[in-house]
């Protein structure tokens, strides 16, 4: 299907849901078939002059070879003289971020749903040696039923076997310290951000957000983390869990279905139990 020609003229524009980086992303719908997606629209001369297409033709190999119920599918891509398209999933419920600002923080049900859902993500992206690398709430959409779908795979790199990544990327509140201190680093990173992730879902801020970025290395390095009382203890420890110096030591994300903390809450969950097997 990623080889159907498609053209602009194919697809019926929508609202335009958002302005990122590099391009404007619309609501379309193919006329065809009246199939419902998100048009990512990216003008050449900028890709060209910002010397990102490397990293795009990575973003389009890495998520049109990714089939994964909480990571958003891209269907395929064309281009015109002006722009390149990408054909995009369409998550019904907006940005995760937009929602978390407006909730201030999430309870634990929503927020061990939204945990257990990014953690099969990566756990399936780390079985096909794919390494996120910019998890973060800006980078997760949501679709009905409180559905995870994570998006932006441009930071993404495959990284088979133990060739590790020393580039520097990411925004700075979910580098581990291994990236901190430019060492070498692999899928491990990911756990780490996941638990950024998740202290933030349930405090509302990382949590080594400073004023100035040195303090914020420091307490990283350090790992200098203060849970809040109101934090469960299940919830507090999987985010030490997950918060490991050593990038051996932290959680292994297939074992994120027998967590307390996970268990305890998946009764609660808004749709029923998703089997294990997509972890
Ligand atoms: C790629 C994609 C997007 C997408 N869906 C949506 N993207 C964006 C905002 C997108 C965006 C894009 C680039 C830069 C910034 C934002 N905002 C959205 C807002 C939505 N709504 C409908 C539901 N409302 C409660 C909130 C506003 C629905 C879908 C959205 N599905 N697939």
């Amino acid at each position: 299907q990623l080889h159907k020609n498609w053209k602009i003229s194919d697809f019926e524009l929508g609202r335009k849901l958002g302005k990122g980086k590099f391009g404007k992303v619309y609501c379309v719908r193919e006329i065809a078939t009246g199939f419902v997606c998100a048009l990512k629209v990216m003008d050449k001369c900028e890709l060209l002059n910002y010397k990102v297409e490397k990293q795009f033709v990575r973003e389009i190999e890495i998520q049109a070879n990714v089939r994964h119920v909480n990571c958003l599918r891209l269907y395929g891509w064309f281009h015109d003289q002006k722009n390149v398209y990408l054909i995009l999933e369409y998550a019904a419920e907006g940005e995760l971020y937009k929602v978390l600002k407006s909730k201030r923080r999430f309870d634990d049900v929503t927020a061990s749903y939204y945990t257990f859902q990014v953690a099969s993500a990566l756990s399936y992206l780390h079985k096909k040696h794919i390494v996120h690398r910019d998890l973060k709430p800006e980078n997760i959409l949501l679709h009905f039923n409180n559905q995870i779908k994570l998006s932006d795979f441009g930071w993404s790199v495959y990284a088979p076997g133990h060739s590790k990544r020393t580039t520097m990327c990411g925004t700075l509140d979910y580098l581990p310290p291994e990236m901190v201190e430019a060492k070498t680093h692999d899928e491990k990173v990911d756990v780490w951000a996941l638990g950024i992730l998740l202290y933030e879902f349930l405090v509302g801020r990382p949590p080594f957000e400073e004023q100035n970025s040195s303090t914020t290395y420091k307490r990283i390095a350090k790992v200098d983390l203060r849970i809040p009382s109101f934090v469960s203890p299940d919830a507090a420890d999987l985010i030490r869990k997950l918060l490991k110096y050593e990038p051996e030591k932290r959680f292994k994300l297939s074992e994120i279905g027998k967590h307390p903390w996970i268990l305890k809450n998946r009764l609660h969950w808004p749709t029923t139990f998703m089997s294990l097997e997509n972890t």
